[in-house]
């Protein structure tokens, strides 16, 4: 099995391009984003620490935490985004390497796992190559502003918090440009994926 890591900024376009993959290829798709949400919920291991960091009221009425009031506190201020992260990352870590785990045995030829945060937490460790999903800022924010309701400022909070483009070139095997249509897009899916297909 090929473990493929998928980074890039905030709206770059990472679930775009693995929503493809995974209706067009036998892939299983891991969202680090979506794993953090599902430790976060009542019961899971994330929770109760996170509500020790910042108190009874990020609670919401029916349990859950108000992600909208961390994400405000923590894009204002390092040292809350840095504890918050301890709390999450290693836990999402151990579970993706379980679900890993779990893939090679169903014998998956592809597994995908996407985070904006790869490099900062070496998963070098764990994937076989890195793709880097490239869009430019501007056309980001615009997109993000279109489908998700961010504010210019909440997009650019975020990104402050992101590696630089340059960091994140640096260390990719394969840049895929998502600032164009998408069938320009889908094409590079295609023939990169042609390529792992061709040398099997
Ligand atoms: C702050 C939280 C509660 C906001 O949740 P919310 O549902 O509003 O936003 P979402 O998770 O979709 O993230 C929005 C954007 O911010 C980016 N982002 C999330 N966490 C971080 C971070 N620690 N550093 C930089 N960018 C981040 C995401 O990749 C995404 O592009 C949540 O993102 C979180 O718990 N973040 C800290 C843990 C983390 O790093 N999770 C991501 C993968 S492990
Ligand atoms: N080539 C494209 N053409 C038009 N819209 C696109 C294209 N690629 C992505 N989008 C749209 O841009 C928005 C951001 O893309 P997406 O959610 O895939 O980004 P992301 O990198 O996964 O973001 P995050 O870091 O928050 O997880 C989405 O609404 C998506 O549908």
């Amino acid at each position: 099995m090929r473990v493929i890591g998928v980074t890039g900024g905030v709206g770059s376009g990472k679930s775009f391009v693995l929503n493809y993959i995974e209706e067009h290829f036998d892939a299983r798709v891991v969202k680090a984003d979506d794993v953090g949400h599902l430790l976060m919920m009542p019961g899971q291991v994330c929770y109760e620490p996170v509500i020790q960091l910042f108190g009874d009221w990020v609670v919401n009425e029916d349990g859950s935490l108000n992600r909208e009031t961390i994400a405000q506190i923590v894009f204002e201020k390092k040292d809350m985004l840095e504890k918050l992260n301890k709390i999450i990352h290693p836990a999402v870590k151990k579970y993706i390497i379980r679900e890993i785990e779990r893939s090679k045995k169903e014998e998956t030829e592809f597994f995908f796992i996407e985070a904006a945060l790869l490099l900062e937490d070496n998963y070098d460790e764990i994937y076989d190559e890195l793709w880097y999903i490239y869009c430019e800022k501007e056309v980001r924010m615009e997109r993000l502003r279109r489908d998700r309701g961010y504010s210019e400022e909440k997009a650019r909070k975020v990104m402050e918090n992101q590696l630089s483009e340059d960091e994140f070139e640096a260390k990719c095997d394969f840049l895929l440009y998502n600032d164009e249509d998408v069938a320009h897009t889908y094409l590079q899916i295609e023939r990169r994926m042609r390529t792992y297909y061709e040398s099997m």
